[in-house]
Formats: structure tokens, C-alpha cells, sequence
């Protein structure tokens, strides 16, 4: 802010205060007066109407002039002060301390081969050119050295100001240097003369060659004009403007927030700046405190326009809400290179031997540089966006991840048909590439099996000791136990809009696919989902609803982006429509991974990195004997869950002579019939498993076996008999 500037608000606000103070003692006060008015008041208020004025109504103030209390007390305080880190973050994070060295490497290694490469064919030449010149100035500096040119400023001065004393102690002083210094010369001379004429007779030709050459650099060094250097820069550094509290009120009052905009106006910030401007990875960070009742979502929704207020490219300028602070907590960071130049983002594990996948799977870095991990287990993914904006990149991220983990079940299924998954075929258990009606049928079959798998474990969880999984969830101990075989299961539906709007297997895929999320989240079952057609139908609503991981790389419309990223989450400000063509591809909103929607550029793996990976999950999977189904060479058609008609099951555990059968009858019944399927299965597993073939329960009248008579739930059997006859019905149709 200019000096005049602040020095006129100073006097404004030391005016406004010493006007406030001196109003009471300013004021005649009439003792007569006040006491009336005291008398008709007996509480007195500074706020009460006056005693002329008494009939007004005004409204009664119930604020007090000075706060009772003046805020938490210190301990309060100190309580609820925030702790900066004892070492930074970058210093305790082996990977960005490896990156940080490896950069250094990188640029030492780059400047020695810029300079090297250009020793013999520019340096060289150059000091031979001015070795010359540089002989001359060499010569020049011993005269001007023996003949004490240095004080001839001095001598002149002396003569101009006619001082005759000192003019005569500094010429005496000069010829008293000048004869010593000859004497000097003239004594090293011979010695000069002597090694010349050893080198030039006395010593082979290879030291006279060296000597030459010594000479020739030393000379050409000596000539090199003050003004061009030899060698030029091998790194120019590309300066970026340093992030300051002026350019961010101003860019800050220049995006349309009224209540900014008049608080510049009237000389203010409109906002406030709660912690120094500081930077934190590449780029500077500012934390504000906007006007009250301005949000982040405001002005996340005006980036464009803030980046254009600090005359920064839209891709350096990130508005991030701060999760630990109010709603009007902005984190203001400003990279010093667009998001979209970044390139390639090297993956976590391109290298790594193996992985966890209840640790997630790294996805990506955000625009302040920090590495995102998706979590998957206990998830499902939804990705979306326009086609040829990194969807498919994003789904192998993911698969690739869940191969390097020997304990997932790979499920593929990518119905575009271009083959970009292929590479992970070896280690997958189920696998299909194609758009054709027998792979969308391959993709709906898995989905169903995935259904019955749903219902396997449901069942298979129950009848574990609580000690093992008190939460009823899968955790790594439970996945490691092989014969439980409750593993992860990973299954990954790439242009799923080919499966949902399938005509024949859409509907009832979409109805597996909305059971599967539902059920299969504590199970172990992760769906992984991605579309670039986001509309209903395409996408069941029961399916985009109830994910819980979301990403959303660029979309046309605010539709498609509510679609993939939640209702309301064009309103809040997280608009993947923001992104633009190509340039951008890689670069989504990620939302559930983190507290708030951040966004992520996708690390990138192409062919051969896939298959590299894919290569080594091979070798793993092998070692720990977990390969099948399609990774062991079993036939692609061949349903991988156990195959069994439930329908045909049910009918042949309930005789045509039982009208009405108790749920709890059929599941121990079928229990006998395949106890590998339906082991364990109560009366509500019969429930949920028939109740999408249409088939409802009701109060059914029976008798114990103890002869008691009660009604429980159970089933018609008339209605297993319809449904068997539309299903075949169908089947034949089809
Ligand atoms: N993370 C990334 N970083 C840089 N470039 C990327 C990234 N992801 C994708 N791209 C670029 O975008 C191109 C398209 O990616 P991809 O095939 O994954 O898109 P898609 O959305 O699946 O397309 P489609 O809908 O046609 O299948 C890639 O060839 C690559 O050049």
C-alpha cells in the first residue's frame, strides 16, 4: 500500500477514535436534565430514548457497548492454537525427498553435458580467436604495472589543484616504484627467457604442444571482452513473479465479489490475509479470511477470472477450501507452472514390486504436487468424461495397482473393444475386450455372478467368530486367509454405458450393478466404473447415487458433471466443465478420496508400463499360487462363480405339494442340497436372492418343528413357478 495511502487511513481511523472520546466531554451536560431523565428511567440506558422523545417507539438495543467477556481465556486459547509441523512435511516424506535429489542429479548432469558438448567446438576456438588480443592486454597491464600507471590520477589531481608538496611526494613515490619495479622486470627477464627457450629446444614436443595450448587458453582468457563471457547459461531460470499480498486484493477485488470490490474502493482489503504468503511446493500459498458470508464455492466459481486478476494461466490458480477451518477459509495457491504442462506424471509404483491394496491405490498428484491415493477397499469408483480425456488411463491406474496386490480377484471388462486393458489379461480372473453382444453379455454375466458372489459372502462373513471381523467387514486378515475365500474382488466395467444401455442386458445389469455397490462395499466387492456418456440411461440413477468414490475428468454440461460428481456439485463450485480439450486430459475432480473435492492429475502408464507391471504381478501371483480363472487359461465363457440355477434350486428343494414354504425351510434345504453355495444361509439370504426375479415374500402359517403353530415369512410357491416360466420364456424369446 503507498505511504500517503496508509497515513491518510491511519489519520481517518485516529480521527473517527479521538472524535468517539472526546463526544462525552465535549457535551454541556445539564445536571437538571439528566436528572429528570434519570427519574422517568429508572434503568438508564445510553440507548433509551430521551425524555422529549419518550412517545417514539425505537427499538431497544440489547447489545452491550463493551463485551462482558473479552474472549476464551488464555488457556482456551492456547488450546486451540494450531501446531505447525516440528518438520516440515517434504522433510519427512521419503519419496519427495528422493524426487527433490533426484532433480538436482538431473540438473548438475545437464549442465556438464550442455558445457561439455560445446568445450571443443565453441569455447576453444573462441580463446584461440582472442588469445591475440589477450597477449596485448597482458603486455599492456606489466607496463602500466612497472610504470605505476595507477597513480596518474592522483599526480594530475595534485598538479590541478596546485598542491606542490603533495604533487612532489607522490612523483617521488612513483619514480621510487617505477625503478624498483623495472629492477624486477629486468631480474625476471632472463628467467623468462630461459623457460621459452626450454620449451622451445629443451623438452619434447608433446609439453611444448601442452605449454602452447596453456598459453593459447590463458592468453584467450586475458582477451575476453568484459562484456562477453565465454561460456553462455546452460539453465536459464524462467522467473516467476513472487505472490504478493497486493497483487492478490487486487486480483481478489477484481473477480465480482461485491463485498470485496467496495471494501478496495473505500481504500480496505475486503479480505484478510491470516498467515504470511509463503511457499509450499511449486508454487506460493496465501490463507484468507474472506468477507463474511463469501464462501470458497464463490470463488472457486470466478477462478477464471482470479487467474486473469493475477495475470497468471488458469491451470497455476487453485482456490481450495481448508477442511479444518469455517466456510469462509480459502487457500489461495498460485503454481508457478500450469497443471496441464506438467507432462506425464510418473506413477508411485512403475517400479514396485508389489502392493497393498487396503492401503489404496496411488492415482495421481494435485496441482500444489502432493501424491493422491484412491482407497478402494470398503469403495466403488465412478469415472467419467468426454471421450479422449484419460478415463481409460485412470481405470488402469487402478487395475494396475489392485494386479500388483496377489490377493485381488481381477475382474476386466472393457466394452469399447480397443484392447487397452489387454495387458492385464494374464492376471486377471475374469477378462473381456470388445462391443460386441457377446462381450456386453460377458459383462452382464459378471455382474450377476458378481450378485450371487455378494450373497456368497454375506453369508460366508456371517458365520465368522466375531473376534476375526467385528465390524463385519473384510480386513487383511481376513483376505489373507485363503480358504475363507474372502478376498478383493476388483471388478472394472470400462464404457459401462455399453452395458447399462444395452437393450437386452442393460436393465438387469444395471439392477446386479446397483445390488453389487450396495452390498458389496463391506464385502470386499469393488466396482469400478467408467463412462463417457453420463445420462440415465446410460448410468441407472441407483448406481451413480450410490457410489462412493467419484472422478470426473472434463464434461460437456453441468448434467453430466452432477451425474458423476453428485448432485449439487456444479453448484458448489467443483465444475469438471472447467477443464479444457485435450489439454487437459488426465486433470479430473476427485471427490470421497479426500475431505473435499481436489483436483487430480492421473499419473499415466502407455503400453509398455502396463505391461511391465503387469508382468511383474504375473511373477508375484504365480509365487503365491493366486492366479485363475482366465489368468490360468480357463476357457473366457466359462462363468467363473459356481453355476447353479437358484430358481431350479429352490423348485427342487420345495415339492409341488407344499403351496406355501417358510424362508428359513428353504435356506436350510438348499444348505443340504449345496452346501458349497448355500452353506450357511438363513431365511432373509432366500429373501434378498429371490426377490429380483420378482418373487415376494409373505406371511406364511406354518408349524414348527417342535409342533408349535406361528406364521413366518416364506413364499408362493406359485410365484417361483411364474417366475421360472418368464425367465425361460424370455430366454426362448431372446
Ligand atoms: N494422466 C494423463 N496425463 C497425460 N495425458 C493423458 C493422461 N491421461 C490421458 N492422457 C492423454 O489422453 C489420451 C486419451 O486417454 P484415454 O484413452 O484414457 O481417454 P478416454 O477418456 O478413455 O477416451 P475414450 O472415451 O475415447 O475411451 C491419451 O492417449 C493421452 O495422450
Amino acid at each position: 500500500m503507498p505511504e500517503e495511502e496508509l497515513f491518510r487511513r491511519l489519520e481517518a481511523e485516529l480521527s473517527a477514535d479521538s472524535s468517539e472520546l472526546l463526544e462525552p466531554t465535549t457535551e454541556v451536560i445539564n445536571l437538571g436534565k439528566a436528572r429528570a431523565a434519570r427519574s422517568a428511567k429508572p434503568e438508564a440506558g445510553t440507548d433509551e430514548p430521551a425524555p422529549n422523545e419518550a412517545d417514539e417507539p425505537r427499538p431497544r438495543l440489547v447489545d452491550q457497548r463493551t463485551p462482558a467477556h473479552a474472549g476464551p481465556g488464555l488457556i482456551d486459547r492456547i488450546k486451540n492454537s494450531k501446531r505447525m509441523d516440528v518438520i516440515p512435511a517434504w522433510a519427512k516424506s521419503a519419496s519427495e525427498f528422493k524426487d527433490a535429489m533426484k532433480w538436482l542429479a538431473g540438473h548438475v548432469w545437464h549442465s556438464i553435458a550442455f558445457h561439455a558438448v560445446r568445450v571443443p567446438f565453441l569455447y576453444v576456438p573462441k580463446l584461440v580467436w582472442r588469445s591475440p588480443r589477450g597477449v596485448a592486454n597482458t603486455l599492456g597491464q606489466i607496463t602500466r604495472w612497472v610504470s605505476d600507471a595507477e597513480s596518474e590520477p592522483l599526480r594530475r589531481a595534485e598538479a590541478r589543484r596546485e598542491d606542490t608538496d603533495r604533487y612532489l611526494k607522490l612523483s617521488r613515490q612513483r619514480d621510487r616504484r617505477a625503478v624498483w619495479r623495472g629492477m624486477l622486470l629486468t631480474f625476471a627477464m632472463p628467467f623468462v627467457a630461459a623457460a621459452a627457450l626450454y620449451l622451445a629446444f629443451g623438452t619434447s614436443f608433446g609439453a611444448q604442444l601442452l605449454a602452447l595450448a596453456l598459453a593459447v587458453l590463458g592468453f584467450g582468457v586475458k582477451g575476453a571482452p568484459a562484456d562477453a563471457p565465454l561460456a553462455t547459461r546452460a539453465v536459464i531460470k524462467t522467473e516467476v513473479q513472487k505472490l504478493t499480498s497486493d497483487i492478490v486484493v487486487k486480483a481478489m477485488a477484481s473477480i465480482g465479489i461485491g463485498q470485496i470490490t467496495s471494501a478496495v474502493a473505500k481504500g480496505g482489503d475486503g479480505i484478510k490475509f491470516v498467515a504470511p504468503i509463503t511457499r509450499e511446493g511449486p508454487g506460493w500459498r496465501a490463507d484468507i479470511d474472506l468477507p463474511l458470508g463469501v464462501t470458497v464455492a464463490d470463488v472457486a466459481d470466478r477462478r477464471a477470472r482470479l487467474a486473469s486478476g493475477l495475470r497468471r494461466p488458469l491451470g497455476c490458480v487453485w482456490p481450495e477450501a481448508d477442511p479444518t477451518e469455517h466456510e469462509g477459509r480459502l487457500i489461495l495457491w498460485v503454481g508457478d507452472r500450469d497443471l496441464s504442462k506438467t507432462g506425464y506424471v510418473k506413477w508411485q509404483l512403475a517400479s514396485a514390486r508389489r502392493h497393498d491394496i487396503f492401503k489404496g491405490a496411488p492415482f495421481g498428484i494435485d496441482p500444489r504436487g502432493r501424491n493422491q491415493v484412491v482407497p478402494l477397499i470398503q469403495h466403488n469408483v465412478l469415472i467419467g468424461s468426454l471421450p479422449g480425456q484419460g478415463k481409460t488411463a485412470s481405470v488402469r491406474v487402478i487395475a494396475s495397482a489392485a494386479a500388483l496386490d496377489a490377493s485381488v480377484e481381477l475382474w476386466l471388462h472393457e466394452n469399447k473393444g480397443t484392447g487397452d486393458l489387454d495387458a492385464l489379461k494374464c492376471v486377471s480372473h475374469r477378462f473381456v475386450s470388445g462391443i460386441d453382444d457377446d462381450s456386453i453379455r460377458y459383462a452382464a454375466d459378471s455382474l450377476r455372478l458378481l450378485r450371487e458372489e455378494v450373497m456368497r459372502r454375506a453369508a460366508a462373513m456371517k458365520k465368522l467368530p466375531r473376534d476375526l471381523c467385528p465390524d463385519k467387514r473384510i480386513t487383511r486378515e481376513i483376505a489373507n486367509k485363503r480358504s475363507l475365500k474372502l478376498w478383493p474382488l476388483l471388478a472394472v466395467f470400462d464404457e459401462c454405458q455399453n452395458l447399462f444401455a444395452h437393450p437386452e442386458y442393460g436393465k438387469q445389469a444395471g439392477e446386479d450393478a446397483e445390488f453389487v455397490i450396495k452390498l458389496g462395499r463391506a464385502l470386499g466387492v469393488i466396482l469400478v466404473l467408467a463412462t463417457q456418456r453420463p445420462d440415465k440411461d446410460s448410468l441407472p440413477t441407483g448406481v451413480s447415487g450410490n457410489v462412493s468414490i467419484r472422478f470426473c475428468l472434463r464434461v460437456a454440461g453441468q448434467v453430466e458433471n452432477d451425474m458423476i460428481l453428485g448432485t449439487s456439485a456444479y453448484k458448489n463450485g467443483t465444475r469438471a466443465t472447467a477443464f479444457r480439450p485435450e489439454g487437459d486430459a488426465g486433470n479430473g475432480y476427485l471427490v470421497g478420496a479426500t475431505a473435499l473435492p481436489t483436483v487430480v492429475r492421473t499419473a499415466y502408464l502407455d503400453d509398455p508400463a502396463t505391461d511391465a507391471i503387469a508382468q511383474r504381478a504375473l511373477a508375484l501371483r504365480k509365487a503365491e499360487h493366486t492366479l485363475s480363472g482366465i489368468a490360468l487359461g480357463e476357457e473366457g465363457e466359462t462363468p467363473a462363480g459356481p453355476s447353479y440355477d437358484l430358481l431350479a434350486d429352490v423348485a427342487a428343494v420345495v415339492p409341488v405339494s407344499e403351496e406355501r414354504v417358510w424362508n428359513e425351510r428353504i435356506a436350510s434345504r438348499l444348505a443340504e442340497l449345496r452346501p458349497e453355495v448355500y452353506g450357511g444361509w438363513k431365511g432373509e439370504n432366500v429373501t434378498s436372492a429371490l426377490k429380483p426375479h420378482g418373487i415376494r415374500t409373505t406371511g406364511v402359517a406354518g408349524m414348527t418343528d417342535d409342533g408349535a403353530r406361528t406364521t413366518r415369512r416364506g413364499i408362493v410357491r406359485a410365484d417361483l413357478t411364474n417366475a421360472i416360466a418368464e425367465r425361460d420364456g424370455t430366454r426362448d424369446a431372446a
